[in-house]
């Protein structure tokens, strides 16, 4: 398997805070890695690290061979990062469709297929973002970043704070953008269980490094491991 995203111990933080220590890992093409850990342990933070939104103090970070570490935050969407962070991000005085528009880069996604994806914002394309839902907003977030046809997509807590209903949508969606259609990706959840289904791996942090590394099977069959080192109590 071609290896897309190599870190190579990672250090990372906010100005002198050094939030991720030693971090190494690695994901092959068309594969999804979940990202799983604790509040705080600095999930998030490794996420902005790839979109170049840290200050990043030591390491290396290759996607498909091009070193990230040393290109600014604006040039990692054109080097193949789509970025979901965990605030949505979308521009809200403007319509679905311009969102989607004013991004979009060459490629196999356009914005007809995100809305083939998402068709609730099909029916919303005139739509300003503040006239959105949560769960609609999310959609669009990351339409927005399909359209950028990515290498990656980074998703940070997608399914947060949303419906039950369109968290079933939206992990449908989800599973066919990489399952089926095979783009790589990394996902922050805090529903391990339904993010491990739709993953081929899994790490764990833990203080801002890697406690737990396999494929994703191993760790959803094993939720005793999961919970302990989620930090769940089972009594
Ligand atoms: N902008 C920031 N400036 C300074 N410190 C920050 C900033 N954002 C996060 N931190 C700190 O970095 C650490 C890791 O936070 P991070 O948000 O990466 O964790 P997380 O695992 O994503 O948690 P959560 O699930 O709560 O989002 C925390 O101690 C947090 O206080």
């Amino acid at each position: 398997m071609t290896q897309l995203l190599q870190v190579e111990q990672l250090s990372a933080g906010y100005g002198d805070a050094v939030v991720l220590h030693d971090v190494s890992l690695s994901l092959a093409e068309g594969q999804t890695l979940a990202l799983l850990g604790r509040n705080g342990v600095g999930k998030t933070t490794f996420m902005d690290t790839l979109a170049g939104a840290t200050r990043q103090h030591v390491g290396r970070i290759t996607l498909g061979g091009v070193a990230l570490h040393s290109l600014p935050s604006h040039a990692r969407a054109a080097a193949g990062i789509g970025w979901v962070p965990q605030e949505r991000n979308i521009f809200k005085s403007l319509t679905v469709d311009e969102n989607l528009t004013a991004v979009t880069r060459p490629g196999a996604w356009t914005p007809q297929r995100a809305y083939e994806m998402f068709p609730r914002l099909a029916e919303r394309k005139g739509n300003l973002g503040t006239q959105l839902s949560g769960g609609e907003q999310q959609m669009l977030a990351v339409a927005r970043a399909l359209v950028l046809n990515p290498k990656l997509l980074l998703l940070d807590e997608p399914l947060e704070g949303l419906a039950p209903i369109i968290v079933e949508e939206l992990l449908r969606a989800i599973a066919r953008i990489t399952r089926e259609e095979g783009l790589s990706a990394i996902i922050v959840e805090q529903h391990p269980q339904a993010i491990l289904a739709i993953s081929h791996q899994a790490v764990v942090l833990d203080h801002g490094t890697v406690v737990h590394a396999s494929d994703a099977d191993t760790l959803r069959q094993d939720p005793e491991l999961l919970d302990r080192l989620l930090g769940v109590s089972r009594h």
